[in-house]
């Protein structure tokens, strides 16, 4: 592959692509990896094997369009600022975005090839040239229960997602963490006392999540001990944006959007750092028992893994503190519910800097090198 250029390479996502393609020694096969930013024109970009060379200007459209490829990190804005100039000036190299803002455009291929490589194949035959990274809780969640979906066994699906501080960027991460810093500071003497009252303890920390000192300056509301029930944007139809992504994208990802199979739920921001959970509940197409859909769960991808349900196990092994930073997708607590056969429960776990974001740009790419 030639020339590819990577913009928004610093940022929180950026950076998690930049490791997974070193560590997969991606940047052996690109003849020229070309560093963009929008901020710090010529200073001394990356070093990925062939020295460092300087950054070049990310709203430089001449540059750009020297380009085969183009990797953006940068976000929504850089998007719908440079694409459709690019575009317009007749550039036909490939884009490959982490942003929401073209993925629901027809030209546009959301990408999770584990899943619908199908549908990448179909598209690059097709010549497009736009491909597009879907939201983080849509891909962790079909890189959990694709299966089923390709066995055709999923009648409709509701979520409820407990998402991580990360989707909301690298400011409420730092927000997270400080929040739970005041909160400690506030009843430290007491936690050293075994023998202080715990109602004390609780009014202590309670006081200083309302008070007006406390850092909510990127999530506008208390997180660490306690959640915000409402991701993204609000919608007409009382949705949140992040809701309505759900059924829209996971439609457009499995090719479906002619009969789409109905995905509706709640997404609530939880004290995770970078790991998004999902409790799902699942009406299926058919009674299938519980060992046949436990057999279509792991074997959909390499990543997915089965969790039996087990309390030990689901303690032990479904949890944001062992999946992050890493690629498997564990899915677990399967079981039919009280509702009726059909109707299965299931909970889930990933990275949604991973399998959420970085991973199936990098892949792409690779899909884009093999062609
Ligand atoms: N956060 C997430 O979970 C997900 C994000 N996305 C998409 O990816 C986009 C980028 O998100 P994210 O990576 O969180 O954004 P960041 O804010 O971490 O980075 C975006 C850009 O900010 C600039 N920047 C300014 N100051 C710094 C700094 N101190 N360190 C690093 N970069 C800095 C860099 O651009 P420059 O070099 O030009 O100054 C960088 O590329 C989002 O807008 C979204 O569209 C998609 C899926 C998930
Ligand atoms: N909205 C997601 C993160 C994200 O960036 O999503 P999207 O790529 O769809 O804008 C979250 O807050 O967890």
């Amino acid at each position: 592959m030639k020339r590819v250029g990577f913009v928004g390479w610093r940022g929180m996502v950026g950076s998690v692509l930049m490791d997974r393609m070193r560590a997969e020694n991606d940047f052996t096969w690109i003849d020229e990896p070309v560093f963009f930013t929008t901020s710090q024109v010529g200073q001394p970009g990356p070093d990925v094997g062939r020295g460092s060379r300087p950054l070049e200007d990310a709203k430089a459209l001449d540059a750009l369009r020297e380009m085969d490829v183009i990797v953006t990190c940068q976000g929504g804005d850089y998007t719908k600022s440079v694409h459709p100039k690019l575009r317009a000036s007749g550039w036909d190299g490939y884009w490959i975005d982490a942003a929401s803002s073209l993925r629901m455009a027809p030209e546009s291929t959301i990408v999770l090839d584990p899943v619908n490589r199908g549908v990448i194949d179909a598209a690059l035959d097709a010549g497009r040239r736009d491909f597009i990274g879907g939201n983080c809780t849509v891909s962790l969640m079909l890189m959990a229960i694709g299966g089923l979906f390709r066995e055709g066994l999923v009648e409709w699906v509701t979520a409820m997602t407990y998402q991580a501080a990360s989707g909301a960027g690298a400011k409420n991460m730092r927000e997270l963490l400080s929040q739970m810093g005041v909160l400690h500071a506030a009843v430290e003497p007491l936690l050293k006392d075994p023998g202080s009252a715990i109602l004390e303890i609780d009014r202590r920390v309670t006081s200083a999540m309302r008070g007006s000192e406390f850092p909510t300056a990127n999530f506008g509301a208390p997180l660490a001990g306690s959640l915000i029930p409402w991701i993204d944007t609000q919608l007409d139809n009382g949705q949140s944006r992040e809701e309505w992504k759900g059924q829209a994208e996971t439609n457009k990802i499995l090719g479906l959007s002619e009969r789409p199979v109905p995905i509706d739920g709640t997404c609530v921001r939880i004290g995770a750092m970078r790991c998004h959970s999902q409790g799902l509940t699942i009406k299926l197409a058919r009674d299938v028992s519980i060992a046949e859909v436990e057999r279509i769960v792991a074997g959909a991808n390499d990543w997915v893994k089965l969790v039996p349900n087990d309390r030990d196990l689901s303690i032990r092994e479904l949890s944001p503190a062992v999946v992050t930073g890493t690629l498997g997708v564990p899915v677990g607590r399967l079981r039919k519910m009280n509702l009726g056969d059909r109707y299965l429960s299931a909970f889930t776990v990933g990275d949604q800097l991973l399998w959420g974001a970085a991973e199936p740009l990098r892949r792409m790419l690779a899909i884009l090198a093999e062609a």
